[in-house]
């Protein structure tokens, strides 16, 4: 039965951006919009708020039109199939919907138009008189081109953007204001052709929207992205925007001479979430027109403006009181080794190549959680991968909760025979007093992250609980107690499962499988987690979370150890696009089954490796990056060698107390004024060598192209600090004191930069604290 907001509880209607149908989402757009909205709506269920969560497929515009002659079917047909491909995709990564719905809908039709009506009525719409109604025409393909199908510069920051919006800069665009636009779909110069349009008249509904942008932003935990983001495009002046188009698809505009035209995309997808909400219930005014509603939003950094300026205009302009978004949630974007994820270019990991790879869906939402871009661009790399499923889960997470499961089922005399023990004196035991305080200052830390929708710490913060309970089960000594002092012993284990519950719980939201795993595991059903208030309460004392005689289910390993090999065939299998993974299409299927074959072979023959403490003298340091002490440093000094022509010597401040001096082969590229002040990637353990006379302390990073004709430095962003260590996920680790030239001949063939100007090293970006590395304008060049 469908939930409506009850009095005296927190109403709470949780939103992501409504994924275009007609392609199959990536891992940047699960994690931007659906993953993290799913985690908050988890997370507000458990706390027992009325929550609900709706989100669906956005399915009309000319993309589906295209895509649909494409496919020589009609848009009706793209949607349904692809609808289906988005459904099938978030059902398997555990995506909790209320209700997953579509834009097509007839709800969606009506409650368009009835806005549109109030707008109208209102005087909020206008069409336009003069030229700007002018839309771009493609005599060759002989249609009015959607703004997708146009590409350009843009006027603002000289890149190539889409006629809608540029990527790069987020700037909201007309078509008819690109520089040299071209039609996408037969690169010919489309030209304005006049038809007239209506246009939303954001200047009359300025005040309206700048009261509410000022009292909920800042109020409402609106990611700072988002803050400025609208600020910015407030401050430019509000102009009026164009939300008819000239297509077929799409909902038809009710108005004499508008006829033939359908509302634009925009302005009709975010009222996709209202008509989604209306096949949820029929009483979707409930949700959608009330002062009891907290509504979340969830989406990437380029839908910020049509959710805090358009939307909102839309609805303010239509003089009803509507449920105004209270918080915004806007994610950076998550990049794939070093290039862009792209939906277009087929570029990166999708929905359906997740499932059909050997890391299940907890380890698969796990690391997009603990890298969600949050507070900048993050990097997707398989090395990262596999670093944070085999120390974070296995190690830390996996270890504590078998360790514990598997002492408590052993038989009597040598554990508990499954049953909980009594444990009096709990609350004078000092190592457990000390755990139980720390774990509620956690606690608090989490419920606080989570309440701000700062997901991605509320992780961390459940991970340091684990790391607790590892700490307090190795200082216990338990399996000592348990022959020595068995009460104490008793304390230990009780209070430990207690945290094996809190952990189940707190990290429902994240991996609800393996909550489930656990549950089950400790002879709980899922329904016994819960993070009321009083819960949570409870969680301070962990030992009487379970009481005592309660019989625990069957312990089993939960995480497994990711090879080397297994990342190896992964980083070939997803290289390159998607067109050029199918252009050899035999050569590939063999590829895979082999690399498939090796990863299964690998995970059966592999002795189920049960979470074992892994002991550091065995563990061999691999030789790759990690081996490199790379620091940000700055040319504080530069002259020519006294003794060669082609080198550079240069003092180069790497944190130290004195510089350091530096010999560099870079004569012939850079001129000696831009090597002054610049700031450098250096690499500060190779041996120092003598290089004509003078004692190289380190070496520069730069990168060539093949011929070796152009040379450029790898430089770090502006926010990384001189002195910090530059490292690449997934390979971090202390560098060698020295790091000796047949391991650096190793490391050095795979530092490159990507398409995308970032320093590489086998994918995984050179990373700061401010950004990534990158070079001006060389891809795929070698860096040594
Ligand atoms: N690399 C990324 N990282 C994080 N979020 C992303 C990324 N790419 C897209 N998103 C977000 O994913 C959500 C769904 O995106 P959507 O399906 O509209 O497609 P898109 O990738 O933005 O591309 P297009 O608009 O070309 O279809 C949006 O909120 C968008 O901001």
């Amino acid at each position: 039965m469908a939930k409506l907001p009850c009095a005296g509880r927190r109403n709470i209607l949780v939103t992501s951006a409504l994924p275009y149908v007609n392609n199959v989402p990536h891992l940047g757009n699960i994690i931007g919009s659906v993953l993290s909205a799913d985690v908050f709506a988890r997370y507000g269920r458990l706390r027992g708020y009325n929550i609900i969560y709706m989100c669906g497929t956005d399915e009309y515009g000319t993309a589906t039109e295209t895509k649909a002659l494409e496919e020589k079917t009609s848009p009706k047909e793209i949607c349904d199939k692809y609808h289906d491909v988005h459904k099938k995709v978030y059902d398997w990564f555990d995506i909790r919907f209320d209700k997953f719905g579509r834009t097509s809908s007839p709800e969606q039709t009506v409650i368009c138009q009835s806005i549109f009506k109030k707008l109208l009525a209102q005087d909020r719409l206008y069409e336009d008189k003069i030229n700007q109604a002018c839309r771009l025409y493609c005599e060759s393909c002989q249609r009015f081109l959607a703004d997708r199908f146009v590409i350009g510069t843009c006027p603002k920051c000289g890149m190539t953007a889409r006629g809608d919006q540029c990527e790069k800069c987020t700037h909201v665009l007309n078509p008819g204001e690109l520089v040299e636009p071209k039609c996408k779909i037969c690169n010919s110069s489309p030209h304005l052709r006049e038809t007239t349009h209506l246009f939303l008249d954001l200047p009359k509904i300025k005040n309206e929207l700048v009261d509410y942008v000022e009292k909920t932003s800042i109020a409402g935990g609106w990611s700072s992205n988002s803050i400025t983001i609208t600020n910015a495009w407030i401050r430019d002046g509000l102009k009026g925007r164009c939300i008819t188009r000239d297509l077929k698809w799409g909902v038809p505009v009710p108005l004499p001479r508008f006829e033939d035209k359908v509302f634009y995309v925009w302005f009709d997808a975010p009222i996709g979430y209202i008509s989604i909400t209306a096949n949820y219930t029929p009483e979707w005014e409930k949700w959608w027109k009330s002062e009891d509603v907290e509504l979340f939003q969830f989406m990437g950094k380029d839908n910020v403006t049509f959710h805090t300026v358009i939307f909102p205009c839309t609805l303010l302009g239509t003089g009803e009181r509507w449920t105004m978004m209270k918080t915004l949630s806007a994610t950076e974007y998550l990049n794939y080794e070093g290039a862009k994820f792209s939906k277009s270019a087929g570029i990166g990991v999708f929905g359906n190549d997740a499932q059909d790879t050997n890391v299940p869906v907890e380890v698969w939402r796990y690391y997009l959680l603990s890298i969600r871009p949050e507070a900048a661009d993050t990097f997707f790399s398989w090395a990262d991968l596999q670093a944070k499923q085999n120390n974070e889960l296995l190690k830390n997470l996996g270890n504590f909760v078998h360790r514990c499961l598997s002492f408590l089922a052993k038989p009597e005399g040598q554990g508990y025979s499954s049953k909980i023990p009594d444990a009096p004196g709990a609350e004078e035991h000092a190592l457990t007093v000390k755990l139980a305080e720390e774990v509620s200052e956690l606690l608090q830390q989490y419920v606080d992250s989570m309440e701000k929708t700062k997901l991605k710490n509320g992780l961390k913060v459940a991970m340091s609980i684990s790391s607790l309970g590892n700490s307090y089960l190795q200082e216990s000594e338990f399996w000592r107690l348990y022959k020595e002092d068995r009460p104490s012993c008793n304390i230990v284990v009780r209070t430990a499962i207690g945290l094996v519950k809190i952990l189940a719980t707190i990290l429902e939201p994240f991996m609800p499988s393996f909550s489930k795993k656990v549950a089950s595991q400790l002879g709980l059903d899922l329904s016994d987690l819960s993070l009321i208030d009083a819960d949570v309460e409870a969680f301070r004392t962990p030992w009487v979370l379970l009481r005592d005689g309660h019989v625990i289910g069957q312990p089993d390993t939960i995480f497994f150890e990711m090879s080397d090999e297994e990342v190896q065939a992964y980083r070939k299998r997803f290289a390159g696009s998607q067109a050029e993974r199918a252009s050899s299409e035999e050569a590939a299927k063999k590829a895979d089954v082999k690399a498939k074959a090796d990863i299964k072979t690998k995970a059966d023959a592999k002795p189920k490796k049960k979470n074992a403490t892994v002991n550091a003298a065995d563990v061999k340091t691999p030789v790759d990056i990690r081996l490199a002490d790379i620091r940000v440093g700055r040319i504080v000094k530069v002259a020519k060698h006294p003794n060669a022509d082609s080198l550079y010597v240069e003092e180069i401040d790497v944190g130290e107390d004195t510089p350091r001096t530096v010999v560099s082969g870079l004569v012939k590229f850079i001129p000696l004024e831009e090597m002054e002040n610049r700031r450098v990637c250096v690499i500060c353990n190779l041996k120092p060598a003598k290089m004509r006379g003078v004692l190289s302390q380190a070496m520069v990073l730069a990168a060539s192209n093949k011929e070796e004709t152009k040379v450029e430095l790898v430089e770090p962003p502006e926010g990384a600090v001189i002195g910090e260590r530059v490292t690449c996920p997934g390979y971090e680790g202390d560098a060698d004191a020295v790091l000796k030239p047949k391991d650096w001949a190793v490391v050095q063939p795979d530092l490159q930069t990507s398409s995308e100007l970032i320093a590489v090293y086998k994918g995984a970006p050179f990373s700061t604290t401010g950004g990534v590395c990158k070079v001006a304008s060389l891809a795929s060049g070698s860096i040594k």
